[in-house]
């Protein structure tokens, strides 16, 4: 059965990782995308181009999330394309790992920009259009475990997980009379160019691979399937719900 059968869905951050896997997981569905992407053009072209093998289309838009005219620019070259917005995956993120005492300012404000202004503005532009439209909509977010749970290294990076977690609790509430929902998934540790470098550590690696009941770490197809089906009308009657997909990781306490 295909859920997402004619729809328009949008994903951000999709050249690589989760938001690639989300959008190839999509396209199964009977979707046609858009996808985001802000440096890697082989990568995007080469999502793009497998999208297309399925037998859908597919183009591919770059741009900053950072900057609030990205989001805008993103979804006019949708509907300029395919029509409409149906879905919008909210996913571009960063994560450079850094000790707090001596956190440069710049990281910071970089990160802050990217995971949690990205993510507003993005959330936004999707739903004026799908006001627009009339028709309802959804929308999935991707924030993290680190929502729930902290990081040595992410202090910068985990309040824009918990950000992205309460933007779609409150936008739940604010766009649910139109028909929007907004939901978001919580991944635990996946195994993507964000952490290749972090998880190179060996010891770090096996021991969030014993955290976690499943017994090993994630991989970005293992996010596709909660985000296809929160997107899809399978899950008309969820809204402002956060769904963990972490093997387990984050009851495991003892
Ligand atoms: N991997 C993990 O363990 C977890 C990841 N997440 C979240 O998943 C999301 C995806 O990360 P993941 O797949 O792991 O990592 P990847 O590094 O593989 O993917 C990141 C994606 O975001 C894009 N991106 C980065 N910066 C920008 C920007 N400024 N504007 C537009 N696109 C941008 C990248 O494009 P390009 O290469 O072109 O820059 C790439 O497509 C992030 O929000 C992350 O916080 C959440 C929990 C766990
Ligand atoms: C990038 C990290 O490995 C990853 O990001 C998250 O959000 C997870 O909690 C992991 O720490």
């Amino acid at each position: 059965m295909k859920l997402l059968e004619g729809k328009t869905v949008l994903v951000t951050g999709a050249s690589t990782g989760i938001g690639r896997a989300a959008a190839i997981g999509a396209a199964r569905h009977g979707a046609d995308l858009v996808i985001n992407y802000a440096h890697s053009d082989g990568p995007a072209a080469s999502c793009v181009a497998e999208i297309e093998a399925l037998g859908r289309r597919a183009i591919a838009v770059k741009g900053d999330v950072a900057d609030p005219q990205t989001a805008q620019d993103f979804v006019a070259r949708a509907v300029d394309a395919f029509g409409k917005v149906d879905v919008m995956v909210s996913n571009a993120g960063i994560c450079p790992f850094h000790a707090f005492l001596d956190m440069p300012v710049d990281v910071v404000e970089r990160t802050f920009k990217v995971n949690l202004h990205g993510a507003y503005f993005m959330v936004q532009a999707a739903a004026q259009q799908m006001v627009k439209q009339g028709h309802g909509g959804a929308i999935v977010a991707v924030s993290s475990i680190s929502a729930l749970v902290g990081g040595e290294y992410q202090t910068h990076y985990t309040p824009t997980k918990a950000g992205v977690h309460s933007l779609m609790q409150s936008t739940a509430i604010a766009l649910g009379k139109h028909g929007i929902r907004c939901n978001s998934v919580l991944p635990g540790t996946i195994l993507t160019e964000i952490n290749k470098d972090d998880l190179a550590d060996q010891e770090k690696r096996e021991y969030m691979e014993k955290r976690t009941p499943l017994g090993r770490l994630g991989q970005p197809e293992d996010l596709a399937g909660p985000i296809v089906f929160l997107a899809s009308d399978m899950a008309a009657y969820v809204t402002g719900a956060a769904l963990l997909v972490d093997g387990g990781m984050y009851v495991n306490l003892q």
